[in-house]
């Protein structure tokens, strides 16, 4: 019902507006960083591939070793940090094997349901020192440009196998 002092010849008070839909109100993307594992860096030819165990969703898929960045790491820290943890090794990091439509090189990895929220940024990296395997993997397949389609790959990283066959000098 219209009160008195809302009267014709005053037009309705417009409604303050809500929030911006804009992006600033969605949380911040959490990164994962992964190595492409190559003997050489120069002039790479192989790339090391490892088979995840878990979660069950990702079991028996192919990725590129790494993880999350933790809050107060770089995202190069966490790289050598989680292929410590998860292969025993060092690493020297090569150029990024960069997504040409991000700001960052970063890709979205939020395909299906598991990965909302995430996006990687991967490089290619030397290993040094043993590599071991520990309970995050079940195998490790070193693949040419050739060969990388012939495992099957967590969803969200077959978006960047064109970029990684170009740089092991594949089509
Ligand atoms: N490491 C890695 N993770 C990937 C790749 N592609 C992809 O979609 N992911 C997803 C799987 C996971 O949801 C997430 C990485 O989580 P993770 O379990 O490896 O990370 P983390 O070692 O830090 O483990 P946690 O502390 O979360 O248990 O990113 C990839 O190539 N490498």
């Amino acid at each position: 019902m219209t009160s008195e002092s809302e009267s014709a010849s005053h037009p309705a008070p417009v409604a303050e507006p809500g929030p911006a839909p804009d992006s600033s109100t969605e949380p911040a993307p959490r990164l994962v960083v992964g190595a492409a594992l190559v003997a050489d860096l120069t002039n790479p030819s192989g790339v090391l591939a490892t088979q995840r165990s878990y979660p069950e969703w990702a079991d028996g898929l192919w990725e590129f070793p790494g993880g999350k960045v933790e809050p107060g790491e770089t995202p190069r820290e966490a790289l050598h940090r989680e292929i410590s943890e998860e292969l025993g090794c060092g690493i020297d990091i090569g150029r990024q094997l960069a997504n040409p439509d991000s700001p960052d090189g970063s890709w979205d990895l939020s395909s299906g349901e598991h990965n909302t929220g995430l996006r990687m940024m991967v490089w290619l990296a030397r290993p040094f020192g043993e590599i071991t395997l520990g309970p995050a993997h079940r195998d490790a397949r070193v693949l040419t440009a050739a060969e990388l389609e012939s495992v099957e790959w967590l969803p969200g990283d077959v978006q960047i196998l064109p970029v990684l066959r170009a740089a092991l000098g594949g089509r």
